[in-house]
């Protein structure tokens, strides 16, 4: 007769010689406790904030504004602006502004790609993902593109653009409205437009460091001033 075979419960428990023991888990550093609690808060305010994810959510029939405000920061429009102007521009201080513009436009893209591309944080789960144009890095969340470029454009055009005071507030209302609707829409987390305004705030101060002007790249002023 086959002898029945043994349940697991039944059956010893291996004991480990005293060399194999498993090594004591470390317990989690303080900051690495503070970052999760950080990030479980911002994905529920996130989650709350997302009025305009979708037609059927919330603050839905807005949703048609805010995504015009999306155009209004992206890239594509930006950048063909930009290079519109350069192609008018007949005076060479112009020519200097919006050249440093499109300077600034390409870097702001290449860093955001390359911080997306290493930290890899997905978009909000409610996020419907329609955006106009993306690249494949756009698929990730942190930072937000859009509030880089806000902040950066922003600095810039008060910089270099004389402004009466009610524009200037325009400007600066404009950068933090498109970050503010990019949690509305669904598309980000709070922190993902927080420290994209820190970067893109940081970048305008790349890009004034490397100015370009007629001294420090003249073939590339030379050219274009004949
Ligand atoms: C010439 C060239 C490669 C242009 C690329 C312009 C382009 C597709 C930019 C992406 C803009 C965008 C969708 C950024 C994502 O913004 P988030 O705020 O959603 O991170």
């Amino acid at each position: 007769m086959p002898s029945p075979r043994s349940s697991p419960s039944r059956r010893a428990a291996p004991v480990p010689s005293p060399s194999r023991r498993a090594a004591p888990v470390p317990s989690p550093s303080c900051a690495a406790v503070a970052l999760r609690s950080l990030l479980a808060a911002d994905l529920r305010v996130s989650r709350r904030l997302g009025v305009c994810a979708g037609e059927r959510s919330a603050w839905g029939s807005a949703r048609p504004l805010l995504r015009l405000l999306e155009v209004s920061g992206h890239g594509v429009p930006w950048l063909a602006g930009t290079l519109y102007g350069l192609g008018r521009s007949e005076s060479p201080a112009g020519r200097e502004v919006l050249l440093n513009l499109l300077f600034a436009l390409v870097l702001d893209l290449v860093l955001v790609a390359v911080v997306k591309g290493l930290v890899r944080r997905r978009r909000p789960t409610h996020n419907k993902m329609d955006m106009f144009v993306t690249i494949s890095v756009d698929k990730y969340s942190f930072p937000s593109g859009h509030a880089t470029r806000a902040a950066m454009v922003c600095r810039f055009v008060l910089h270099h653009l004389v402004l009466a005071i009610p524009l200037r507030v325009l400007v600066v209302l404009w950068a933090i409205i498109v970050g503010i609707s990019r949690v509305m829409l669904g598309r980000h987390n709070v922190t993902d437009v927080a420290f994209g305004f820190i970067m893109g705030y940081m970048q305008y101060n790349v890009v004034k460091y490397f100015w370009l002007s007629p001294l420090n790249a003249p073939a590339l002023f030379g050219a274009w001033n004949q």
